[in-house]
């Protein structure tokens, strides 16, 4: 009898066309997607042994970090330097036949929220990007994970990649998340609690019945940032939820395909007794909204917490850190004056995540002198929160609608906050500059931002019906 195995083994050995040594494997990538900013030297390396791409039709590519997100149609890219990444994109995909959602194309969007939303991720898949946050495809049952600018070129020659094996770690999360937390609540608790490197050389796979409830779009929120902990990738073994989302975008599958397509997904499932390296678990019931204090994904703390002293081992971090964000040890998270704030990304921009800004806002208005930005993660997300009218009630409400993309995620194009400027972000990364030279970013959820808009302030959103 076989032995029981992961889920992650079982989807590395399928894919696996060759056993390099121990710890390699040559493995095979269903998908490879591709953005304007970790392709350009790839095709040129290609170009230069004159080869070509080994298939081209699995690889799919957006442009999404550089584009301006203005809200106007025709969106013209101003720094030339990103122009000629654009052009270069659009130059190569045309070249080797490649599709691609270019600068102005409807669908455009932030690469990790279109691959999903347009049924190109399958249970089962292995899809890699040149890009940290393709671990978000976990969230359906693939193994997604991100791939440097050199082994861009080696996929695209062929379609293959050498892999050096990861260790199997579970995590596991029983109960119910308390109202008014969400699943970016729980990976920043997560995150806070196992540390930045916590899970550095880990597929993690994630379980438990708090895990089973989550909506497919917060399970996308939840694998997006275990890279954040370290993690080479996130799984979540796909469920009828997970098929339900797959089948809904997928018209290729027609009804015989669609028994055998289900009958294959439920076998991917981690055996009864599968060895794990390290194993966590987290009641659901102690997630409170979390809020980031420093300048690293897990420097949080629960929004009624203060920024922790510096000492132990992570004592000049921390040290750097508040002198970074000019926060004390002892100053409440809650009540910190915020001059922007900043919805999107692939983490939580999402038609789910405006919902939820959405539910909070009501007919509230964003804090006089604040500037709050929303910029949905794909045109798809964005004509519907138009056609659900919550584009409408944000505008209303003082909010900026932008066009799609990375915007204010990372200052890599026109969105860019001012040194000295802090900003409630419901991003992944706090890190030093990351939004702007000198700014300050505090992660958040959607429905936090959405409470910090409307203050100006770090608020607790499960207080903001009682506030004045
Ligand atoms: C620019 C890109 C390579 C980078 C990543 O790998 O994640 C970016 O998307 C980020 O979020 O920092
Ligand atoms: S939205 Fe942010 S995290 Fe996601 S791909 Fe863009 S820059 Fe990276």
């Amino acid at each position: 009898m076989k032995p029981p195995t992961t889920l992650y083994r079982k989807l590395v050995d399928s894919h696996t066309v060759t056993q390099l040594d121990e710890q390699n494997v040559l493995l095979f990538c269903d998908l490879h997607l591709m953005n304007e900013y970790t392709s350009p030297q790839a095709f040129a390396g290609l170009h230069e042994q004159q080869r070509e791409v080994a298939m081209p039709g699995q690889n799919v590519a957006t442009v999404s970090h550089i584009i301006p997100t203005h809200p106007v149609r025709n969106r013209v890219i101003q720094d030339p330097a990103s122009a000629l990444q654009a052009s270069n994109l659009k130059r190569n995909c045309e070249r080797h036949g490649i599709a691609l959602f270019d600068t102005n194309d409807a669908l455009q969007g932030i690469e990790h929220v279109i691959a999903p939303e347009h049924g190109m991720i399958r249970p089962g898949m292995v899809v890699i990007c040149g890009d940290s946050h393709t671990t978000t495809y976990g969230a359906l049952g693939a193994l997604g994970f991100g791939i440097g600018t050199s082994e861009v070129e080696h996929v695209l020659a062929t379609q293959t990649l050498v892999y050096r094996l990861a260790q199997d770690m579970r995590i596991r999360v029983d109960g119910q998340l308390p109202l008014g937390t969400t699943a970016k609540d729980l990976i920043l608790m997560i995150i806070s609690r196992i540390g930045a490197q916590g899970a550095r050389g880990f597929v993690v796979e994630f379980c438990g019945t708090a895990i089973e409830s989550l909506s497919i779009e917060a399970r996308f929120t939840l694998c997006n940032m275990a890279v954040e902990a370290g993690a080479r990738g996130a799984l979540i073994a796909p469920d009828r939820a997970a098929a339900d989302y797959v089948l809904a975008r997928a018209p290729d599958i027609d009804a015989t395909q669609r028994e055998l397509a289900l009958a294959h997904w439920a076998t991917l499932r981690s055996d009864e007794g599968a060895p794990f390296d390290v194993e966590h678990r987290f009641d659901a019931a102690q997630v409170a909204p979390y809020v980031t204090w420093g300048t690293s994904p897990d420097q949080a703390v629960a929004v009624d917490g203060v920024v922790p002293a510096a000492e132990g081992a992570q004592r000049t971090s921390i040290e750097q850190a508040q002198r970074y964000t000019g926060l004390a040890a002892g100053t409440p998270l809650e009540g910190l004056a915020v001059q922007h704030v900043f919805i999107g990304s692939c983490t939580n921009a999402r038609i789910e995540d405006l919902r939820a800004v959405a539910q909070v806002v009501g007919d509230r208005h964003v804090a006089p002198g604040l500037r709050a930005m929303v910029v949905p993660g794909s045109g798809a997300v964005r004509a519907q929160a138009e056609a659900e009218g919550i584009a409408a009630l944000l505008m209303r409400a003082g909010f900026e609608w932008r066009q799609p993309g990375c915007s204010m995620c990372l200052a890599m194009n026109d969105d860019v906050l001012s040194p000295g400027e802090r900003c409630a972000s419901t991003t992944n990364r706090n890190f030093e500059g990351r939004q702007g030279r000198g700014a300050i970013t505090h992660l958040m959820s959607p429905a936090m931002a959405a409470a910090a808009a409307i203050t100006g302030r770090i608020t607790d959103v499960r207080k903001l019906e009682t506030l004045p």
